[in-house]
This record gives structure tokens, C-alpha cells and sequence, in this order.
């Protein structure tokens, strides 16, 4: 009944007897509740989410449903364990690509221990978070039913300097990786994926519109989940969705906005933006030479 889920691109792996999330087959994620408070804290966001009357419907629909706590048998074999029981976000969709982006230009919190502030100060410095306000956790580009899917490894993922990020941001909408690494991507989903109505530009930006008023939470070391059906955008129907996840390090935000989340948006929405425009022109240009 319970199994590690494919379509899973970063974070704890329930794969080889560690600790990790698992899925059904009834459209549930149930991730463990993880040690040192965090799995606790997930918990009161959920239920803060829940009973919080503010949030408009539109954001809280990027959120996944959450279905309280089970204490089913932990991946890792310590025995039964709680979790969080989750919509599965990705549940039903057919070779999904996906991409995990945490954001922030820093992902620790301010509360946090010297020792936790400088695990994740390096990571922050390693990566693109602090040069971008995001860094990609993981992805994974549909190609054909052939070549199956483009997913680079986590040390590539994490050695990605902006350069990288701006290229795996095309190649996530791209059909052409199969024709090797110095192929330029085609961004042939550009267009069904990120710009058109209601696509992930357009998703990012009614996000962006919460953050720069929202107060009650601050949003450290949470990701942004972008996803669309990798075998349906070749007939436009690629359904592209934004999903927010991971909020084991969510803190009040005391009546001020997350900067440090709103300005990943800002940086993410740009380079997004960018793809776009360029995918635009390019595409105006054969118009042309049509
Ligand atoms: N509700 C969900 N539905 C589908 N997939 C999900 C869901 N939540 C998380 N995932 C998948 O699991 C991955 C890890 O999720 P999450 O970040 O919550 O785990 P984590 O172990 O806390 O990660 P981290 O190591 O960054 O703290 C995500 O990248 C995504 O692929
Ligand atoms: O991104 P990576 O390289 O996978 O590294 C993990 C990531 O930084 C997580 O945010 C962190 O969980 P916390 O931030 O909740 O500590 C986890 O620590 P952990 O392994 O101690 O859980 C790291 O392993």
C-alpha cells in the first residue's frame, strides 16, 4: 500500500531503508515527522493554516491539504511512527517534471543555533541562495516515453551556480535534451508551462501579491514545488501548478513581511520572466523568416 514516491526530487528519500516520505493509492503523502522540533512545527503550521480566516482561498489552494497526523510503519524500519498525511500534489499525473526551488536568501531562522545557522550559512553560500534569493533542490524533465527523464544528480543539482539555474530552468520546459548536453533546449513548453493564462509565471505572481502583505508567517527553508504533466504539454495541456511545501522551519512573522521569501519570489519571477521573453522573440524571429 505504501510506497517511495517517484515523482519525489529532493529532500529525506525513504529509498535504501532511510527515513523519508512515502505515497498510496489514494492520492496521500505521508512524510515522517522529522526530530529536533521540526516535524512539530510542521504540524502547528497545518493546523494554523487551517483555522487561519485571512488567508485568501486562491493561496490557500497552494497549499497542500493536510489530513492530520497517522502513525504508519517508518520507511527507515524503526517501526510505526507519526506523519503528516498529505495531498499528494503530484497524485494522478502521468510522467510528471518537477521541480523543487527553496527559497530564500537564507534559510536559517533567526532563533536558530550558531551551529544550525552555519550548516545552512555554507549551503546558502554554496548555492545560489544568497547570490539569488532561491536555490533548485532537485528537478526532473520528462523527455518521451524513450528517454524517459532528465534528472541530474544532487551534487550537480547543488554545485549550480545562476548560469545553471538559468539554463535547468529552461531545460525543464525543453523536448530536445535527449539530443545531448550541448543540444540547445528548445523551451518548446515555455510558453504552455510558464507564460500563458493562469501558467507559473502567472502563479508566482498572485503568490508574490500575498507575500508583500502577509505578516503571520515567515517562511525559512520552505520550497516552492512547480510541476506539469512532462507526456501532455506537447498537446498544450501540460496543467502547470505552483505548490508550496516543507514549513518545518515556519516562524511568526510579528506583523512584518518575509522579505527573505519575497525577494526569492522577486529573483525567481525575473529569471522566469526572462525564459519567456526570449522564448518570445525567438519565436517572433521565424515568424519572421518565415
Ligand atoms: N505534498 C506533497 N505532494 C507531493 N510531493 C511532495 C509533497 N511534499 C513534498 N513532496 C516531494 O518531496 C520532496 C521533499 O519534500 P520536503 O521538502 O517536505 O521534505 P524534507 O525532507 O523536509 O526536505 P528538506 O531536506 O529540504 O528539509 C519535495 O521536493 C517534493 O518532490
Ligand atoms: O539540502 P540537502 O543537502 O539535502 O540538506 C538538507 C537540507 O538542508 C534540509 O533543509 C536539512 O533539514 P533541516 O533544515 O530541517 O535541518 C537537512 O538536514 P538534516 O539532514 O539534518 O535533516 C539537510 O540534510
Amino acid at each position: 500500500m505504501f510506497k517511495v514516491p517517484d515523482h519525489q526530487v529532493a529532500g529525506h528519500r525513504a529509498d535504501g531503508g532511510t527515513l523519508g516520505p512515502l505515497v498510496d493509492d489514494l492520492g496521500r503523502f505521508y512524510k515522517p515527522l522529522q526530530s529536533d522540533q521540526r516535524g512539530d512545527t510542521e504540524v502547528a503550521f497545518y493546523n494554523s493554516l487551517c483555522s487561519n480566516t485571512e488567508i485568501p482561498s486562491d493561496i490557500r489552494e497552494l497549499f497542500p491539504v493536510f489530513h492530520g497526523t497517522q502513525i504508519i510503519e517508518a520507511s527507515d524500519g524503526s517501526g510505526p511512527q507519526p506523519h503528516m498525511v498529505l495531498e499528494d500534489l503530484v497524485a494522478g499525473r502521468v510522467n510528471p517534471s518537477v521541480m523543487d526551488i527553496k527559497m530564500g536568501s537564507r534559510t536559517w531562522y533567526p532563533e536558530a543555533s550558531e551551529k544550525y545557522i552555519q550548516k545552512c550559512l555554507e549551503k546558502d553560500r554554496k548555492g545560489t541562495s544568497v547570490s539569488l534569493g532561491f536555490r533548485i533542490s532537485g528537478l526532473k524533465a520528462y523527455q518521451s516515453s524513450k528517454a524517459a527523464f532528465w534528472q541530474p544528480v544532487k551534487k550537480v543539482v547543488d554545485s549550480f551556480n545562476a548560469d545553471d539555474v538559468r539554463l535547468a530552468l529552461r531545460k525543464f520546459v525543453s523536448s530536445n535534451l535527449s539530443l545531448g548536453s550541448n543540444a540547445d533546449p528548445d523551451c518548446l513548453y515555455a510558453s504552455t508551462v510558464y507564460s500563458h493564462g493562469g501558467g507559473i509565471l502567472a502563479q508566482l505572481s498572485r503568490l508574490k501579491q500575498w507575500f508583500e502583505v502577509q505578516t503571520n508567517y515567515h517562511f525559512y527553508s520552505c520550497s516552492i514545488l512547480i510541476f506539469y504533466d512532462g507526456e501532455s504539454a506537447l498537446d498544450g495541456c501540460a496543467d502547470p501548478k505552483l505548490k508550496l511545501v516543507d514549513f518545518a522551519h515556519v516562524v511568526d512573522g510579528h506583523g512584518v513581511i518575509d522579505h527573505n521569501f519575497l525577494g526569492g519570489l522577486c529573483s525567481l519571477i525575473k529569471f522566469i520572466g526572462d525564459i519567456v521573453d526570449e522564448d518570445n522573440k525567438c519565436t517572433k524571429c521565424e515568424v519572421k523568416l518565415a
